[in-house]
């Protein structure tokens, strides 16, 4: 694969989980400062490519260039909000050391090795706390949070390494509607300066805020936003999908699991 200039391109890619398949030939190309949408239905493998993305696992079958290296080389420079947060809620910590931990392995020096953090490190997170309107959280325990809350903060761990890119999976899961379009108006202000790739499993709300949506269940069924239409839905989710327009303006429907 040549050097690619895209911020993100994946060629043919394949993964399994043991003998499982999980993802073939999948190909997308993610241009620098786009706002990408991935949707599809459970387990149809859109945590395994954003993983894959990130370098946390590798592909079998073809390549994936991240800002035209490795996902490894790439790691850096990519900002990651999970799914669910991978640390356990009553953990004793406040929110602005787990903000910090988005800074771990970006300096040379392990200064929070030696002795805590650079003043400039927790100016950093202080700021980019502010920057999610949540600046008012930093000394609150992590376990005292809102769900809302909760993503603001991992958002700001996740731009707090001033990555080029913002990869999330399902940022609004467990918040209610008025929330996740508060988190998305975010969204969209930071794609101002950041490339942004986000799982959604509502296509309808997630269309009025991102410039383009993929689909993806298993291979990609489709990449081009305007030839998303009732049968590429049907494709996507089977036939117990219920289409229905939101009021705010999106334009596909929202796929419904039942
Ligand atoms: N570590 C793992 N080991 C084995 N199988 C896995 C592992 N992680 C995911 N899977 C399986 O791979 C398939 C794809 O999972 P993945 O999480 O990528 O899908 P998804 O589209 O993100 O689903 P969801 O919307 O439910 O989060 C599922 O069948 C899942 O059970």
């Amino acid at each position: 694969m040549k050097p690619s200039s895209a911020a993100i391109e994946t060629q043919q890619v394949g993964f399994a989980y043991g003998d499982v398949p999980v993802l073939e030939d999948v190909s997308v190309r993610v241009e620098a400062g786009e706002f990408l949408g991935l949707v599809g239905p459970n387990a149809g493998g859109k945590s395994t490519l954003l993983k894959l993305i990130l370098g946390l696992l590798s592909p079998q079958q073809g390549q994936i260039q991240v800002l035209g290296r490795t996902p490894k080389q790439a790691r850096r420079h990519l900002g990651y909000v999970p799914q669910y947060p991978a640390f356990p809620r009553e953990f004793p910590i406040q929110v602005l050391d787990v903000v910090l931990m988005g800074r771990l392995g970006l300096a040379a020096t392990p200064w929070h090795r030696v002795g805590g953090w650079r003043r400039a490190d927790r100016e950093i997170a202080r700021r980019t706390l502010a920057d999610v309107e949540a600046g008012d959280l930093a000394a609150a325990p992590i376990g005292a949070l809102s769900g809302g809350q909760l993503q603001r903060v991992l958002l700001a761990r996740a731009l707090v390494g001033e990555p080029e890119i913002l990869i999330l999976d399902e940022p609004t899961a467990n918040i209610d509607q008025r929330l996740e379009g508060e988190i998305f108006e975010l969204l969209s202000q930071l794609n101002d300066h950041l490339t942004i790739v986000v799982v959604s499993h509502d296509i309808g709300f997630i269309s009025s805020y991102v410039s383009r949506v993929a689909c993806l269940n298993r291979t990609l069924i489709c990449h081009r936003t305007e030839a998303i239409d009732g049968d590429v839905i049907n494709d996507l989710y089977g036939e117990r999908v219920r289409l229905i327009n939101h009021a705010h303006g999106g334009n596909q429907g929202h796929a419904e699991h039942g």
